[in-house]
Order: C-alpha cells, then structure tokens, then sequence
C-alpha cells in the first residue's frame, strides 16, 4: 500500500467518506505560504495582503464592534474555574494590556511532522494506540489483577472492582454497568482478570460506539468553517495544524486563522503548520482582537475559495468574562459571513486534565454549543478513561483522539479499538492490524 493510498485510508476513516469527488490537486508548497527572503513565514490575510487589508479591517472592526453590543451566549459567572491544565501557562495577565508588553520569548513548539524515512518497522495504529494507552491500561488491569485473585465473584470483589473502575475516571455509571454485567455472568463461579478485562472492553464499547462519528465537513459550503475551542494546552493548535495536514493531503484549499492572539507563540505555530502543510495562514499580531482575526479568515477563504477554514481560538476562559464574550463574539462575527456558521465547533480535551475535562464540556456546551470532541494527549495519561465517562455523560461525537505530537499521531476514534486498548485486551481482528 503506498503512502498515498494510506492517507486516502486514514482520510476516509476520519472524514466518514473517503477522497471527495471534486478535491482540486493540492498546490504547489510554495503556492499559499508566502515567505521573505530570510525564510521567515508570512502570515496571509492582514500582513501578506497589504491592499486588501484596510478594507476587510474595517469590515472587522464593524463586525466586531456590532458583535460587541450584542448579549454574551451564556451567564459567565455560572461557569466554574476548570484547573490549569498541566502544559499550559496560568492565565494571569489581562490581554488588553499584552500588546504593550514585549513579547514574551516563548520558544515555538511545533509538533513534528511524519519522519520521511521510518527507520523502524511502523506500527499498526492500534499497536500505537494501545501503546499511547498504556498507562491507563496499566493502572487499572494491576487493580484488576489485584482484585481478582482465584476467588468467587462475591460482593465486596464487585464492590472493590466497581471503585477501581471510578478510581480509573471510567465514571460511576460505566463501572455500574461493568460490575452488573459481570455479576449477572460470573456471580458465586471463580473469575479470572482476562474475563473482567473482556467485560470492560464489552461494556466500554457498547457506551463509545454510538459516538464514534468522524468528521463530515460539507465543502459545499466553501468554506465549511471549524472553530476549534478548548482550554490553554488542550492541543487546538496542534490539532488544527493535523488536520490541515490530513485535508491538504487530500487535495483541499485549507486555511487556517490564528484566532488564539494571546499566546505569540501560539500564532507562530500555525504558520509553520502552514509552512508545512501548504495551507494559507490568517494572522495578526499578539493582542489583536481574535473575533477580528476570524472575520478576515472567513474573508479569505472565500476569497480563496478555500474547501475549509481552521479557526483556532484563545484558551484561557476560566473566570475571565471577556475572554468568554470573546469566543461568543467570534462566534457571533463568523455568523455575519455565513449564518449556518461555524459548521463544526470542536471542543480539544487533554485526557491528563481528567475529570476537570468533564467540567470544561460543560462550560464549552454552555458557551458555544460544541459539536463534537477530539481528545489528545492519551499517551500521556493514566486517566484515558475519561473519554467514556464524558461520552456516557454527555453523547457528544468523538471525532478523532491524539496520542502524541505528530502527524500521525491524530486518527479517527474508532470505540472498539479504544475499549480493547483501554481494557488491555487483543485486537479483535484482523481489520485492526491493518
Ligand atoms: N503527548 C502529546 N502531546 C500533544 C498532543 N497534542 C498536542 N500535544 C502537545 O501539547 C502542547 C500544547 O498543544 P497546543 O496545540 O499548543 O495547545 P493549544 O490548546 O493550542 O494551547 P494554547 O495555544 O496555549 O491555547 C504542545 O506541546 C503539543 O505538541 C498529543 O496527542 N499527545
């Protein structure tokens, strides 16, 4: 199979129906990334677009100071402080006063991109994503086995089970149905851990399946507009540059609005994803307004006539008021382009943050009515079983989970890959290994 086909493969999967009919050839790279002389990336939209500029700023700042007078989407203050997730900086400077400061020096981290040339053997995705998982697997089949020790299933072995599977953030309700399902199968007969790991891969399933829907961007929509939201950290940058990468790949126009413009480094890392991926990057300088940054994005695109628009946005909401107007009020701006807009709102989740992910859908839902999820960083973690307590709670799709940095690392969420992963078990078929 060679590279290409595997893209198509991996594109299909996340995107529900393979290559689109009517994709244009992907552009040459030097095509939409504009670059100076000395290499450094220019940012489309204001700064490679000096003529048009003025107009679409104008056109920006009316949109916004509309948007502004407008009602906020929902009650700030009901929203509860979600903790700092563990790779993100503390939000404690306003951003109005962040275009005086100097830059902060933030060294750029920017995930790397597929090696070329994989000197090793590569991987089946569930072999990496069991890999990825393996801290959450761990810890809870050491409980298991600690659990199950040749002894009869009785009560206080459901019990101990049921609080190791709340203790592995599965939530109450899925450890619940865990320890029933096994009681009604093995109650007062020996038990072994493989059989309560088949139970969890079984039950965990059956709670992921009906969410597991890929991304569908309708490109009749020209653009079908993203706005990618989450907590400082949670992986919206990154995730956006993925999935430009996935839909240039695929012989779509993208482009990319560096909506987050309270972190410079997070601006510049969408530029060299658009550096790398071919795709145009809308940016402006740190401190601007971002609903202002996501009207010329639209402005683009449709300039362009762009298949996508990847709106990135700022992360740090929790107890700041303005910051949460101003993801309505971005909101707000993209629907003065287009009223069906934005098509997607996806909400990016740190798996490490664990049950404080659960308190950020909550927030999110309120405030901008998240369309579905992509949950990263389950590499990391010993607590991946979040992603079914939310899904059991709250049944929102799960587009695509991330275990690491590059590339490669974003695929489609598939439930029963996850749950055997999760629960420790074998891959089921040989489907899988492909
Ligand atoms: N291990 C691992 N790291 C990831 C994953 N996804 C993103 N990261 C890393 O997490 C860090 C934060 O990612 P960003 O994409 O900058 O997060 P963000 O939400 O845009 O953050 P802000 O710009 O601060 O709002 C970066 O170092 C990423 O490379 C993942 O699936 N696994």
């Amino acid at each position: 199979m060679s590279a290409e086909e595997k893209k198509r493969g991996w594109f299909g999967r996340l995107f529900g129906g393979g290559r689109p009919e009517e994709a244009e050839p992907a552009p040459e790279a030097e095509e939409p990334a504009e670059e100076s002389a000395t290499g450094e990336p220019e940012a489309s939209g204001e700064e490679a677009r000096p003529a048009e500029a003025p107009a679409s700023r104008d056109e920006a700042a009316a949109a916004a100071a509309e948007a502004e007078a407008e009602e906020p989407l929902a009650p700030i203050d009901a929203i509860p402080s979600a903790p700092e997730p563990e790779t993100g900086p503390a939000l404690d400077v306003e951003p109005e006063a962040e275009p005086e400061a100097e830059p902060q020096p933030e060294p750029v981290a920017v995930a790397p991109v597929a090696p070329e040339a994989p000197a090793e053997p590569k991987q089946s995705w569930f072999q990496r994503l069991r890999a990825g998982l393996s801290r959450s697997s761990s810890a809870l089949g050491q409980s298991i086995t600690g659990l199950v020790r040749k002894r009869k299933l009785d009560d206080e072995m459901l019990q101990d089970l049921e609080d190791a599977l709340i203790q592995a953030d599965l939530g109450v309700d899925t450890a619940m149905r865990i320890t029933e399902e096994l009681a009604r199968r093995r109650y007062d007969k020996q038990v072994t851990a493989d059989e309560v790991r088949s139970v969890l891969a079984e039950e965990v399933e059956k709670v992921l399946k009906p969410v597991t829907k890929p991304l569908q961007p309708d490109f009749s929509h020209k653009p079908h507009v993203l706005l990618m939201v989450g907590v400082n950290g949670s992986g919206k940058t990154t995730t956006i540059g993925k999935l430009a990468a996935k839909f240039r790949a695929d012989g779509r126009k993208v482009v990319m609005g560096a909506g987050d413009t309270f972190r410079a480094a997070a601006i510049e890392q969408l530029k060299v994803w658009g550096e790398r991926t071919g795709a145009t990057v809308v940016a402006k300088a740190q401190g601007s307004d971002a609903s202002g940054v996501a009207w010329e994005t639209l402005d683009v695109a449709k300039r362009e006539g762009a298949d996508i628009a990847l709106v990135d946005t700022a992360g740090r909401l929790q107890n700041k008021a303005h910051l949460m107007d101003e993801l309505t009020k971005i909101v707000r701006v993209i629907r003065k382009h287009d009223e069906t807009a934005p098509h997607d709102v996806i909400l990016v989740l740190d798996a490490t943050t664990g049950q404080n992910a659960m308190q950020q859908v909550e927030i999110f839902r309120q405030v901008c009515g998240v369309t579905g999820l992509v949950m990263t960083k389950l590499d990391g973690t010993a607590r991946g079983g979040i992603l079914v307590a939310i899904s059991d709670k709250h049944e929102l799709p799960v587009h695509a989970i991330g275990i690491g940095e590059g590339v490669e690392d974003l695929e489609a969420f598939d439930a029963g890959q996850f749950a055997r992963a999760i629960a420790g078990v074998a891959e089921a078929s040989t489907e899988e290994r492909a």
